[in-house]
């Protein structure tokens, strides 16, 4: 098996900068069912040139590039230590190598391990097989949409949709439900992955498991065939969009699965992938650890074109360069894009509970605040560069924002997904304004930034450091402003009552 490091290095980076044709062929789907010109186009506009341009540059399509999760099956007499192994040095490697952001973190002390190794990462799991080959298939699966699964305990109670109980329609209630919960944090249009039954941790590896389904395949459930169809048509009606930003698609693919219970016990788990669904496989040699197949990758090249056509009227764009007075923030109106030349600095959940009881390096007066924990590497010379960076879901700052703005002067913050409640009282009495860039669209936002400057809190690991970047042209729309308006309170607001109609049994 002298080629099998090599094999599975091929399969992360093509994992991380490649998206599998089924997932494309969605995307594609979901573009076309978009009116040109509106927010959701623009949006899914960004994310097709992204998936372009990650693959061209064979870069990571989003800088998340999550939990690798290896599923590995054997024919009897392998050793999978060794496969283990190499499976280690391969993911170091591509990490070094900028494939992979170094994500693993000591969850005591907050340290980043840098290589992607560690306790529980990155996950491998091993099962023998009849077949003559090894079939190993990859997930990268991003946090943010990692926090959007769910689990139901049936029965229950569900805001909009009233009691599901252990039956097909509690089951239906619940998947409606979960793709409401989560909004456009995890990126949507979404993929999900559902198991029903099961115990609380052998359902989530079933709903896990789901993902390694082709997303056009068929059910060989008759009844779960039909779930598969109707939540694919009604979850599509609640109207939450790319990103949030409301639209005709706001699920990719519904794969559903089932297990026995126990008598006491009824779940219904949901794992929630965004659009950039990271999967694919292959087949080794088990002699010589050579590819000899890859998974997920027959049928036609799918790639997309741009369109032109604009019916609806283009949004207003407001050219920001910081530091920014108030009265620029002032007149920005939810809706708006801006487009920002000039600095920008990132700080995610570190530096956001760091800053509440410290002084800050820099000047933050008037300045712009990105959540995004990038993928960078070091040149000889020591300069950095950056190689992903999209926007990370904004909600998890929530306790801290506002304050944080109004102690250092901050003007605007970047990231996706929305904000809550205190936030948007922040911006109203501070002046100031939330941009919701496009999540997973790391290439596309990797090529707006020209420079890093600087930064400071490096201590704290690679996506949490503050990185100063200097920006050009670098896109995102205005989704709560300092008027007191909020786009994601009230996409939610809508899709709750959509959801609300949808109450009345139907299995
Ligand atoms: O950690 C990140 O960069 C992003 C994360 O996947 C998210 O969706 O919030
Ligand atoms: S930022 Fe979005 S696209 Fe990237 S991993 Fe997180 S949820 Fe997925």
């Amino acid at each position: 098996m002298q080629h099998i490091q090599e094999s599975i290095y091929q399969l992360i980076v093509e994992t991380s900068t490649n998206l599998p044709k089924d997932v494309r062929k969605a995307i594609r789907q979901a573009k076309a069912s978009e009116t040109a010109g509106t927010r959701s186009a623009i949006a899914l506009e960004t994310i097709t040139n992204n998936i372009m341009m990650a693959e061209g540059d064979v870069s990571p399509i989003c800088q998340d590039t999550g939990m690798p999760t290896f599923k590995v099956k054997t024919p009897v007499g392998v050793n999978q230590l060794v496969i283990k192994e190499a499976i280690y040095a391969a993911i170091e490697q591509a990490t070094k190598d900028g494939k992979l952001r170094s994500n693993s973190v000591d969850s005591l002390f907050g340290k980043n391990s840098g290589n992607n190794l560690g306790p529980g990462t990155p996950v491998v799991k091993f099962e023998q097989h009849e077949g003559d080959y090894i079939d190993i298939r990859l997930i990268l699966k991003g946090g943010g949409c990692e926090n959007k699964n769910i689990q139901y305990s049936l029965p229950c109670e569900l805001e909009g949709l009233g009691k599901a109980g252990r039956d097909l329609d509690g089951i239906r209630k619940c998947i409606l439900h979960s793709v409401y919960q989560a909004q456009g944090q995890g990126c949507s249009a979404g993929f999900i992955g559902v198991g029903i039954g099961g115990d609380r941790t052998s359902g989530y590896e079933l709903a896990k498991d789901q993902l390694f389904r082709l997303s056009d395949d068929e059910n060989s459930i008759p009844e779960l065939k039909a779930m598969e169809d109707y939540i694919m048509e009604n979850a599509n009606k609640l109207g939450v969009g790319t990103m949030g930003f409301g639209g005709e698609t706001t699920l990719l693919g519904c794969k559903i699965g089932v297990m026995n219970r126990l008598p006491a016990s009824f779940f219904v788990s949901v794992a929630y992938n965004c659009w950039a669904f990271r999967r694919l496989g292959m087949k080794i040699n088990p002699e010589t650890g050579d590819i000899s197949e890859w998974l997920y990758k027959e049928g036609e090249e799918i790639s997309f074109t741009n369109e032109t056509d604009e019916t609806t009227e283009a949004p207003r764009e407001v050219k920001l360069v910081a530091p920014i007075t108030e009265e620029q923030i002032r007149d920005l109106k939810v809706g708006d894009v801006v487009s920002i030349s000039g600095m920008m600095y990132t700080g995610r959940d570190a530096i956001h509970h760091h800053l509440k009881d410290h002084d800050c390096p820099v000047d933050l007066n008037g300045q712009i605040i990105y959540h995004c924990g990038p993928v960078v590497l070091k040149d000889e010379e020591g300069k950095y560069h950056i190689k992903a960076a999209g926007p990370t879901t904004s909600i998890r700052e929530e306790p801290y924002q506002g304050d944080i703005m109004k102690k250092f002067g901050i003007r605007a913050v970047i990231g996706k997904g929305g904000m809550g409640a205190k936030t948007l009282k922040a911006l109203e009495e501070h002046g100031g304004v939330y941009l919701n860039a496009i999540g997973g669209a790391a290439q596309y936002y990797s090529q707006c930034i020209k420079e890093v400057k600087d930064v400071n809190y490096l201590e704290f690991g690679i996506p949490e450091a503050m990185w100063h970047l200097q920006v050009e042209d670098f896109k995102a729309v205005v989704t709560m402003d300092s008027h007191g308006n909020s786009l994601h309170k009230d996409v939610d607001k809508s899709s709750l009552e959509k959801l609300a109609t949808m109450a009345e049994k139907v299995f």
